[in-house]
């Protein structure tokens, strides 16, 4: 069961105003960072993604 963590990304995500593009089954969630302004990467992808690092290291 994944939903807590997928809460706290959530509310992360509103809170950065950037989404993630996330797929969910069961334990497992796979996630695609971009952004659509840049056609890529950018610094906000990042940004989530190390939030993201942090909140599954601190579930493990
Ligand atoms: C205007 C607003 O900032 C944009 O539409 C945001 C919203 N959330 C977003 N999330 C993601 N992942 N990529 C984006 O390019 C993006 N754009």
């Amino acid at each position: 069961m994944a939903f807590g963590f997928m809460t706290r990304v959530a509310l992360q995500a509103e809170k950065l105003d950037h989404h993630p593009e996330w797929f969910n089954v069961y334990d497992k969630v796979h996630i695609t960072l971009s952004t659509h302004d840049c056609g890529g990467l950018s610094e906000r992808d990042i940004n989530l993604a190390s939030f993201i690092e942090q909140i599954a290291a601190s579930l493990s």
